[in-house]
């Protein structure tokens, strides 16, 4: 029987979420921390008896040394990778490089959070979600998911909204009901697809 199996894991704790900093296509490092959550994102995934035969990531280091370090701890460091520009983190635009208590304290509350977790209202300069998903479904629909359809058993690392661009999709998610969906980092999200590229089980090992 065809496996048909996607999983997702967004990148360990990088140094800009430790400072509280909107990060976006910013290229910051993984934090011990988030050295930690990804190995543990590895060793998880073994001790369930994944392997994969093929791994997608972003352009951006946290990503890539996520995927690298949980494929290390699968035991599988020779696996192959694709890069793309189209797994990037949502653009956050002007407000990149910024401190989000501090951007709460300019713009209020209420417009940081429409800004961070609404579906169609971007940030001043950047993507909102409805933009990140015109890039990552497109990558996902013509790269990702032949692969797991064929049968591949596919391992995608890459960011809290590129991942959530992808999940409200998979998940049937209202622009209202994504406002709500968050992703823990280094925390895997297990689908296997039916035929028809719909979802037939998930298991987030966040919770
Ligand atoms: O800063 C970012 O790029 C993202 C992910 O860390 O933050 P947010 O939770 O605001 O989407």
């Amino acid at each position: 029987m065809t496996e048909r199996l996607l999983v997702l894991v967004r990148h360990g704790q990088s140094e800009w979420n430790l400072k509280n900093l909107f990060t976006g296509w910013r290229d910051p490092d993984l934090t011990a921390l988030g050295v930690e959550e990804a190995l543990k994102a590895g060793t998880r995934l073994k001790a369930e008896g994944y392997q994969f035969d093929i791994a997608f990531t972003s352009n951006l280091s946290r990503a890539q040394k996520t995927l690298t370090l949980a494929l290390g701890e699968l035991g599988q460091s020779d696996l192959p990778v694709v890069k793309d520009i189209a797994l990037n983190e949502r653009d956050y635009g002007d407000l990149s490089g910024l401190n989000k208590d501090d951007a709460r304290a300019r713009w209020g509350e209420e417009q940081v959070h429409v800004w961070r977790r609404s579906y169609d209202v971007p940030p001043p300069g950047g993507e909102s979600l409805k933009d990140t998903v015109a890039r990552t479904l497109p990558y996902y629909v013509t790269e990702i998911l032949p692969k797991v359809l064929q049968g591949n058993r596919v391992l995608v690392a890459a960011h809290g909204n590129s991942l959530r661009a992808l999940i409200m999709v998979l998940e049937k998610h209202t622009p209202e009901s994504i406002m709500k969906r968050e992703l823990a980092t280094g925390a895997p999200v297990i689908y296997r697809l039916k035929a028809d590229s719909t979802v037939e089980s998930v298991v987030d090992l966040a919770g």
